[in-house]
């Protein structure tokens, strides 16, 4: 059984965004910032004395593309960097963009893609009209959300025309809601985002948790034998993170969510008989869900998957292939739909890789309500979660290290 009550980190997007614009309200009290490295690397690049030469995004790509945006506007001179992985994420949507605004930045490897030698700011536009750019929303909504949270600063401010499928769309909602709550101007027409030239205000923010990360627990109660029940605190029913949806995704799986004063409970219901799911909102859920739906027995079809194949990894080969070590699968169907199909699917000792991907280890862990099973490279939850194995400890999971 599981049960007890679960702490997960503080969302690492809030946070990220609260850091950026009260970099540049100039002031604010931010309660509840995570203590993932994302989070914490970000503070960090912040404190940076103007005159270092490199700062290193390591694998956040909100680092790396906030940052990009907020060293631009403040005409910083700097070379920014990242993992290999990080160098291979695109940003080229990102650069022209700026560049447009006046940002000047050089690529130092391979066209379109970071490390970043920034080289200062010349405006231009002086004018009171708002900068009018065209941007791609089709790869990643950081580009806009980095954007947007610094169109304030821009004489006339901005109007970007969003181009393409627009993915990650909650996470442009959750930009423009934090730019309110600090005093800017943002409006979001759906195909137009206007954001108007105004000085942000400090204010201060309490960071919300991370419902990507409760996603996890979410996993665990679908998982876990029957009578099982977590409670997560920190979470709010009215949230400003898309991943929220999780709550209608694992009704269907066999978890339901009370909301109550500080937090949600998580018990157990009868699962569907088939699911759809369209994640091109909550891209960050679809390894969970996958799969959950494969170790319950549930057929699933997912779509908008698109951004998987440039997170931290290709998540949909890294899904193809650890799945396949169950007896799972995820089958490109084509056409953009992917099929979870119930196999004899059977949890007994694998071993699982993680590619870097800290999602890939936590959507893997919960299995082990199934069966042993070991994960490898288990650090890599620091990215968004770093309390996750002992908190899966505290609710009663062996956890052993191996050397
Ligand atoms: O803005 C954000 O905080 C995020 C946006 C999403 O990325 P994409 O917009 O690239 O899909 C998401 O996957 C990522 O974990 C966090
Ligand atoms: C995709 C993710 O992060 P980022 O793009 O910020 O590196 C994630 O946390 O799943």
């Amino acid at each position: 059984m599981v049960s007890g009550t679960a702490q997960l980190p503080a969302s690492k997007s809030e946070s990220n965004r609260a850091l950026i614009i009260r970099a540049l309200a100039g002031a604010g009290q931010l309660h509840n910032l995570s203590d993932a490295n994302d989070t914490e690397l970000m503070q960090r690049l912040l404190a940076e004395p103007a005159t270092t030469t490199t700062l290193d995004a390591e694998d956040a790509g909100t680092v790396m593309r906030f940052l990009t945006a907020y060293l631009a506007v403040t005409g910083r001179q700097v070379l920014l960097t990242g993992t290999a992985r990080m160098r291979q994420r695109p940003i080229g949507v990102l650069v022209d963009a700026l560049r447009q605004l006046g940002a000047r930045i050089d690529y130092t490897e391979q066209e379109g893609y970071p490390p970043l030698q920034l080289r200062g700011w010349v405006p231009q536009l002086t004018a009171q009209e708002p900068a009018e750019l065209s941007v791609r929303g089709d790869i990643s909504s950081q580009y806009i959300s980095a954007l947007m949270m610094v169109g304030p600063q821009l004489p006339g401010g901005l109007r970007l025309r969003l181009t393409g499928k627009v993915g990650s769309r909650p996470y442009i909602r959750m930009t423009q809601s934090l730019m309110q709550h600090f005093g800017g101007q943002c409006r979001d027409l759906g195909e137009v985002i206007e954001v108007r030239p105004q000085a942000y205000q400090p204010a201060d923010y309490t960071i919300e948790s991370d419902w990507s990360a409760a996603s996890y627990w979410y996993a665990m109660v679908a998982l876990a034998p029957r009578g099982s029940s977590i409670t997560l605190p920190g979470l709010r029913r009215h949230s400003w993170q898309g991943d929220q949806a999780i709550v209608g995704i694992m009704a269907q799986l066999g978890v339901a969510t009370r909301f109550e004063e500080h937090g949600v409970m998580l018990t157990q219901q009868a699962c569907a008989e088939a699911i759809e799911q369209d994640f091109t909102d909550c891209p960050d859920l679809a390894q969970t869900v996958a799969v959950v739906a494969a170790a319950v027995g549930v057929p699933l079809v997912l779509t908008g998957l698109e951004s998987l194949r440039i997170k931290e990894t290709d998540r949909i080969a890294a899904l193809q292939a650890e799945l396949a070590k169950f007896g799972g699968a995820l089958v490109d169907e084509g056409d953009g739909r992917f099929r979870v199909p119930v196999a004899g699917f059977t949890v007994a000792g694998q071993t699982v890789e993680t590619y870097h991907d800290h999602r890939m280890a936590m959507a893997f862990a919960p299995l082990a309500l199934r069966g042993s099973l070991t994960i490898l490279a288990p650090a890599v939850v620091r990215k968004s979660y770093p309390q996750f194995w002992l908190e899966l400890r505290k609710a009663g999971f062996e956890v052993t290290e191996q050397a």
